[in-house]
């Protein structure tokens, strides 16, 4: 799908942010091993959420729809499939569920599209590897053999905290006490309180000192009702709309308290000239004097290409440290922006973890753009082409159903002027 965006008749704004996808993760996998029954409420409706509902439902989980809310019926261990476990273009899926498949003896396979078979297991690899189990990836599927013993569990840190989630989710359920053990630097780290906030829910405990945690065995899930709340993550891109474009933005359904990493955009924002003040169930946005910062993205990558567009509309230039990572997401998201911004007339450069954004861009210069089938690349230009005078072309659009299918109806609440070429 094609999309064509420009200003239109952008305006002041308020919109609603959609349930966390992080967290919507993390509720269905509890309540997935939970045996006792549960209700969630507000679960994202995106095709990740999907890719994990239905692989949880391979394993012997059932998911009902009640009005809004889903009654989930879990088992702690599950069957193991015979046909591979299809994660569809999700990270969090692939990673989260290896070894909650590999708590029993046999052997999983699981696949995915787009980027998501070529993105690094190396931290599983080795850890299954330590222990004699198969873990092998032929052409586009990966298998992965159980049991997983308890023990101890070296990790890099610096790969993806998804595998330390993974691990988090599947050795409470071992028969004995296992220590996970994560190698400095720790990135995207706040992902793993997510993590430890729903196992902590779900009456599973953990201890962590550090970067080590200690996990008993002969855990038993029993997640409660649970409603997820809304994406910090997807909030970066209405609040660069709002300092960009000069209109005042209300984000809605963001928690004050919340512990999602992203919600640092809040910060980012600060520190890129915008005014950020609390309002009733969200925050209000308002461009006081837009200027370049320097961010670190190692806790929230996700942030990175949207705020690597933002900034090449603000007085001044940027830097964005250990952005590295955003290399191995569904795209090379450093390569792409860089790609995707020349052809608007923004510059973006980059050194090994570092990049560099050149701000002070006017108009943009009209051009078509590709999406990369990445949702948050898609996000990012449409936002820029929502500033834009001229209209331009988002190609590979329908990207943004990963995370946020409504993404393009909540853009239009803002007056922008979206037309659609399926
Ligand atoms: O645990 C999670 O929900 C996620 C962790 C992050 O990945 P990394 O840990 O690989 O950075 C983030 O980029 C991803 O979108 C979601
Ligand atoms: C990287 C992302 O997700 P995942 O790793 O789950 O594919 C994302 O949502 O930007």
């Amino acid at each position: 799908m094609n999309v064509t965006v420009s200003k239109g008749n952008l305006h002041d704004f308020s919109v609603c942010l959609p349930a966390s996808k992080s967290l919507s993760h993390r509720a269905l996998i509890a309540a997935g091993l939970s045996s006792t029954g549960c209700r969630l409420h507000h679960v994202a409706d995106n095709n990740d959420t999907s890719a994990t509902m239905h692989a949880l439902k391979m394993r012997g989980a059932s998911f009902t729809k009640d009005g809004e809310d889903w009654l989930v019926h879990g088992c702690s261990h599950g069957a193991i499939p015979a046909q591979p476990i299809d994660c569809c273009e999700s990270g969090s899926t692939l990673r989260f569920l290896i070894p909650l498949f590999a708590v029993q003896p046999g052997t999983a396979a699981f696949t995915g599209h787009g980027r998501l078979m070529q993105r690094p297991q190396s931290v599983y690899a080795d850890l299954f590897a330590k222990q004699g189990l198969r873990f092998e990836k032929q052409g586009d599927i990966l298998y992965a053999e159980g049991p997983l013993s308890c023990g101890t569990y070296q990790a890099a840190g610096d790969v993806s905290s998804q595998f330390i989630s993974g691990l988090l989710f599947a050795l409470p359920l071992l028969p004995g006490e296992s220590r996970i053990i994560v190698s400095e630097p720790f990135e995207s780290e706040s992902y793993v309180g997510l993590t430890l906030d729903i196992l902590h829910k779900a009456g599973i405990r953990v201890n962590r000192q550090g970067n080590t945690f200690t996990v008993p065995g002969n855990q038993t899930y029993h997640m409660p009702a649970y409603t997820v709340p809304g994406d910090d993550s997807q909030a970066a891109f209405f609040a660069a709309l709002a300092l960009i474009s000069d209109k005042d933005g209300d984000i809605l359904n963001m928690d004050h308290d919340s512990h999602q990493g992203d919600h640092v955009i809040l910060d980012h924002m600060r520190a890129f000239g915008a005014e950020v003040s609390e309002i009733p169930n969200g925050y209000h946005i308002h461009a006081a004097d837009p200027h370049g910062a320097v961010i670190d993205l190692g806790d929230c990558p996700d942030l990175g290409p949207m705020e690597f567009a933002m900034a090449a509309c603000v007085r001044g230039d940027s830097t964005f440290l250990h952005a590295g990572r955003l290399r191995i997401k569904e795209s090379d998201r450093i390569a792409c922006m860089k790609e995707e911004m020349a052809k608007l007339g923004c510059m973006l450069e980059d050194d090994g973890d570092t990049v560099y954004v050149h701000g002070g861009k006017g108009a943009l210069r009209p051009s078509a753009v590709l999406g990369h089938n990445d949702h948050r690349i898609v996000m990012a230009l449409s936002i820029l082409a929502a500033c834009s005078e001229q209209p331009i072309t988002i190609e590979d659009a329908q990207a943004v159903n990963k995370s946020y299918p409504d993404f393009y109806q909540d853009l239009a609440r803002t007056g922008a002027k979206i037309s659609y070429d399926h």
